[in-house]
């Protein structure tokens, strides 16, 4: 009965659906909406949705600019008068002019009196984030494989991205070498922090006496932990290469002595125990469904009923997240492998692995990031 009701009123919305579609897509009904004053409110505000989904990669190729110029940081100790401004970034007057006209449009900057241009509140918010700006700064490698994307999609193109991710397509990642791993380990050192702040202001670490990463890369997250926590134990897991990475920044941060470091490879290695806390950051994306379930099992296999496991990632469908599967469902394209998943398809994968008692913890950014936390039963 239920379900018979609910395929009423699913065709019913599709018609109505439908009728709202065409008549949006009406020429005379888009005339009419920017006529009319009060429906010009709404038809403004779509026109700009429009544009800024037309102009999108423009406006990163602007931002992409004024982080590579460091134009946030020369900003952030006052406004400065074009001339000097010119003579900071390197450039002829005139593209100096161009690129700050360019992000005044943009809030990346602002017009000062006297001629002068200063930070704008979204170039504000740049200069004091060093992990968005690294991000800003490796997206041409990704704009370079989205030229063409729909040879993406058909299969047609090896894409760069692919390279600068070596692990995503190799059946023996732990024969990466340090140079391989270089690139991209730094930069998701560079960019943990904010990922980092979100997951560890969002679940008290310092309840548990063992954390292991898994995939834990240079091991920011496990000293910000550290940090957080000073009896807490941490053992992180990642390809040689990078545990090697992992063990310097442990030895500089004086978080040496309470940490296991382990180079292996977490799909086909077993994982070290002892954990009553697990945590997989911005990995269980990076993986087809197949591998996913090889790791979550790996990763059940080390723990004990009721240990602890938190998944740490931008999910799909999460309320405030919605763009995600653009942006991510994109970028593991060019990876070739993975995809952005919603809330309850990463609960099916765990709940296949030995997991249960779900629970999907509130964060300030989701566009960062969700938290899942998960129990071994
Ligand atoms: C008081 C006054 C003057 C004004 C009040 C107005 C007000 C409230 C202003 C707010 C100021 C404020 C606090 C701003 C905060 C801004 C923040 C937090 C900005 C954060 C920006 C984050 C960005 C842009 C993040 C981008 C993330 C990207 C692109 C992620 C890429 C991830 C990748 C590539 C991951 C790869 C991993 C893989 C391989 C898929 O596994
Ligand atoms: C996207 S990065 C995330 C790094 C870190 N968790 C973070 O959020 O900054 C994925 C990490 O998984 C590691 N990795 C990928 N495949 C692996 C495998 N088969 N075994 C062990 N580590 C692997 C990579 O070396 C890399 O450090």
């Amino acid at each position: 009965m239920a379900q018979i009701l609910d395929r009423l009123v699913g065709d019913w919305l599709d018609r109505l659906r439908a009728r709202r579609d065409r008549l949006i897509a009406d020429p005379a009904f888009q005339r009419w909406s920017l006529a009319n004053p009060l429906a010009r409110i709404v038809a403004r505000r779509r026109a700009r949705a429009a544009l800024d989904l037309t102009a999108g990669f423009v406006y990163s190729q602007v931002l992409f600019t004024c982080a590579r110029l460091r134009l946030f940081d020369i900003l952030i100790d006052g406004p400065l008068p074009l001339p000097e401004l010119a003579d900071q970034l390197g450039l002829p007057a005139e593209a100096a002019r161009r690129l700050l006209d360019a992000a005044v449009s943009l809030d990346l900057a602002e017009r000062r009196s006297g001629g002068r241009y200063g930070l704008g509140q979204l170039g504000a918010a740049f200069a004091g984030n060093r992990a968005a700006l690294s991000l800003v700064e490796h997206q041409p490698l990704l704009y370079a494989d989205l030229a063409d994307p729909l040879a993406l999609l058909r299969g047609e193109k090896r894409a760069v991205l692919a390279d600068y991710w070596p692990y995503s397509d190799l059946e023996k990642p732990k024969a990466l070498a340090a140079e391989q791993v270089g690139p991209y380990s730094a930069l998701m050192a560079a960019s943990q922090p904010m990922v980092a702040q979100e997951a560890l202001d969002a679940y008290d670490i310092s309840r548990h006496k063992r954390l292991m990463d898994v995939g834990g890369g240079e091991g920011v997250f496990l000293c910000a932990a550290a940090a957080r926590a000073p009896d807490l134990q941490v053992t992180l897991v990642d390809l040689p290469a990078v545990a090697d990475r992992a063990r310097a920044r442990f030895e500089a941060a004086g978080v040496l002595p309470r940490a296991q470091v382990c180079g292996g490879d977490f799909l086909r290695d077993p994982l070290p125990k002892g954990a009553d806390v697990v945590t997989l950051i911005r990995i269980v994306h990076d993986q087809d469904d197949d591998r996913a379930l090889a790791l979550l099992r790996n990763v059940r296999a080390a723990l004990e009923p009721g240990a602890t496991l938190l998944i740490i990632e931008a999910m799909s469908g999460v309320k405030g997240a919605e763009p995600l599967d653009a942006y991510y469902g994109f970028y593991t394209l060019a990876m070739g492998r993975g995809e952005p998943r919603r809330v309850e398809e990463i609960e099916a994968l765990l709940r296949q692995s030995g997991f249960g008692g779900f629970r999907l913890l509130r964060n300030a950014l989701p566009t960062l990031t969700s938290i899942l936390v998960a129990k071994a039963v």
